[in-house]
């Protein structure tokens, strides 16, 4: 029997992964919210996997506002760095696999080409920084980890993000101003729970750095074409694009990760 635990179980990634956990055999699932187990005390992580038997810890927590992150750089650092920390630190001392969740984020954005995983990280933003920070405490102090980068990660049914944003406006009638300075692969949350639980953990693949997405490489407004398209508003819906739309965070203009 497999005995899992997973940390910020109600952020998107996290919901979808109890929604597949349904389906998982031999299978132990513990998820644990924020206001369960917040990753940033030390004590409250150290006590829970002293008192439990599990075998892998899967942490969806972080701090994933990019924006916000810029004018509060401390508190992206606590739970991205100081908290990724704190997961590594008692998954050595208990003797549990760490599999954590980390972003194209960390690269700057000016190769031409998609990143692997040799590739030298160089983020332009204190959510990539915080979340370098926290790949590299796991690297230095857990061998038996698993980090996994994804990008522009998506759920259809779950939380705050690009795709349900842009049916909602849709739906509403707004008009959709969107940017096409960037491209990245959007990510389902479906294909990153599956790489998780059925080739990381079920596949046993070796300890490591992996890259996970959907695999196709487009801009946000190509993206916002695919999600009308794909619900049948191409035609309602007033889709923009937007050369002068500005963010306070800088991103990197190619995170297509290989
Ligand atoms: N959303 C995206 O576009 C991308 C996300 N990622 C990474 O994928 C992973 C999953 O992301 P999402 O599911 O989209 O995030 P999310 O924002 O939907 O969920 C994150 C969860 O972490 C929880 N959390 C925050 N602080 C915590 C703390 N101190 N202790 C415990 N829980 C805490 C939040 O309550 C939230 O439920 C994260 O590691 C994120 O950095 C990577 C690339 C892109």
């Amino acid at each position: 029997m497999k005995n899992i635990v997973v940390t910020g179980s109600d952020g998107q990634l996290g919901r979808t992964l109890k929604e597949f956990a349904q389906k998982a055999k031999n299978t132990l699932f513990d998820f644990k919210t924020s206001a369960d187990l917040d990753i940033t005390n030390e004590q409250l992580v150290s006590d829970l996997f002293k008192n439990q038997e599990y075998r892998y810890c899967i942490n969806c927590a972080a701090y994933t506002n990019v924006e916000q992150a810029e004018k509060n750089p401390d508190a992206a650092y606590r739970v991205n760095s100081v908290g990724v920390k704190n997961l590594a630190y008692s998954c050595d001392a208990y003797g549990i696999t760490l599999i954590h969740i980390s972003t194209d984020y960390v690269f700057d954005g000016e190769k031409e080409t998609p990143y692997s995983v040799e590739d030298e990280p160089n983020p332009i933003n204190v959510y990539g920084k915080s979340k370098l920070k926290g790949e590299e405490y796991i690297r230095k102090t857990l061998p038996n980890h698993f980090i996994v980068r994804t990008s522009w990660l998506y759920s259809k049914k779950y939380g705050h993000n690009f795709y349900r944003t842009i049916l909602r406006k849709a739906l509403e009638g707004d008009d959709l101003r969107v940017t096409d300075d960037q491209k990245g692969c959007p990510t389902n949350t479906e294909t990153l729970a599956k790489f998780i639980l059925d080739e990381i953990i079920e596949g046993k693949k070796p300890y490591g750095t992996y890259h996970c997405t959907d695999g196709v490489p487009m801009t946000w407004y190509d993206f916002a074409q695919k999600i009308l398209n794909e619900n049948g508003l191409s035609d309602k819906a007033n889709l923009v694009l937007d050369r002068n739309y500005r963010t306070f965070a800088k991103r990197p203009k190619n995170s297509v990760l290989s």
